[in-house]
């Protein structure tokens, strides 16, 4: 089976990838075993064993034909990030892909603590506490820092995307779904660009280019999850989610943020701006006050308070002088355009989206929905 398709598509998707794609069965090699750990809307994801070492895994059966169109390679995109990315700790490991007639299968590091999203949505007692939560946001912004350093955005940043290695305890944080993903470095245009309605960036409802922020802003939304178990921006409906999110209406009253620590409300707030270009970074982040409490002692390396977002931005090269690999500038980056794979072009706005229902129910604060 051809797995080399040394190509950049016109989505800025990557799909040169290194990992062998094997065409015998996957039942040869590994046993299913329990339930479901979760699916999507094109996948299933099942817990296997690998039958040669006994280890446990999570199989992620991706249907390649969607909605009529051939998928392929938006499959082997998320491949090709998978690797680009197996260097860090805190993206999900790739062990091994098949393929056959209909589906590409990916054989993950099974994160057996689920998804934080049900930690979010628990009672008092099951829920994080803020230390919980600093050490996740750490984990969570090294993994996408990572991910920004090499010019991939994830853009689905959502509490169902990030899974714990064990719930009880408590253990680390890993990121999966990356069908999304693209490379911020393609010389050629976004053109598919999807996301989950409450972590959608203003950027991306308006239309405008699309950058390593649109993922900053997911996780500012990420951590107002964790830390409240409330979703900032879900409105009644849709319309008044985006209008929540384009207005940045967030409701930082002391009722809501009850027992958190004010530092935790100012990381959030330097999140949650509307300005891509004043929305932390993730090394920013990573130096903040909350997540930091011995600052970096590097003179550029300050992190960026909500109280200092008016002041004149610094270049990424004052603000980040040993930075490995700068992020791109915004004039650089992708214009972007809002469709549905398979579906064709959506006229630009608010009203280009369609939302499907939520998968499955979830505690009215909080719900899941997929675009398209
Ligand atoms: N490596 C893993 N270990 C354990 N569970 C996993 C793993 N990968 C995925 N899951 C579970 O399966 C669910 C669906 O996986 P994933 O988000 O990758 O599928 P998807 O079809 O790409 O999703 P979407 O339709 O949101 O794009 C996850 O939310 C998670 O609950």
């Amino acid at each position: 089976m051809p797995n080399s398709a040394a190509a950049m598509s016109k989505t800025g998707m990557v799909t040169k990838i290194h990992t062998r794609i094997r065409a015998d069965p996957f039942s040869a090699h590994y046993e299913l075993v329990g339930k479901e750990l979760g699916r999507g809307k094109f996948a299933v994801v099942k817990k296997c064993i690998e039958k040669a070492t006994g280890k446990q895994y999570a199989a992620k059966f991706q249907r390649k034909r969607r909605k009529g169109a051939d998928c392929r390679m938006d499959i082997l995109n998320e491949i090709a990030v998978l690797e680009l990315a197996k260097a860090n700790p805190y993206v999900v490991a790739l062990h091994e892909v098949y393929e056959t007639s209909t589906e590409i299968i990916l054989v993950l590091e099974c994160a057996a603590g689920g998804e934080i999203f049900d930690q979010c949505v628990a009672d008092n007692d099951e829920a994080f506490t803020e230390k919980d939560v600093m050490r996740l946001a750490r984990q969570i912004l090294s993994g996408v820092a990572f991910l920004h350093r090499n010019n991939v955005v994830h853009l689905d940043l959502k509490p169902q995307n990030i899974l714990l290695t064990s719930a009880r305890p408590l253990g680390d944080i890993r990121i999966v779904d990356f069908g999304l993903s693209r490379r911020m470095d393609s010389i050629t245009e976004v053109r598919e660009i999807l996301g989950t309605p409450e972590y959608v960036a203003p950027e991306i409802l308006n239309y405008e280019p699309i950058s390593t922020a649109t993922d900053m802003w997911s996780i500012g939304v990420l951590t107002y999850v964790m830390l409240t178990g409330e979703s900032p921006f879900l409105g009644d409906d849709k319309q008044v989610t985006f209008l929540n999110i384009s207005q940045v209406n967030v409701d930082y009253s002391p009722d809501t943020f009850d027992g958190i620590s004010s530092l935790a409300v100012d990381f959030i707030k330097s999140l949650l701006v509307k300005n891509p270009r004043k929305r932390a970074t993730a090394e920013e982040c990573l130096s903040h006050p909350w997540l930091n409490p011995h600052p970096h002692p590097h003179p550029h390396r300050h992190a960026r308070s909500a109280s200092s977002l008016d002041e004149p931005e610094t270049s990424q090269s004052e603000s980040e002088p040993d930075s490995p690999v700068p992020s791109p500038d915004l004039d650089d980056l992708i214009g972007s355009y809002l469709t549905c794979p398979g579906q064709g072009e959506l006229k630009a706005g608010r009203d280009a989206f369609s939302f499907g229902e939520p998968p499955f129910p979830a505690r009215p604060e909080i719900q899941q929905e997929v675009i398209c």
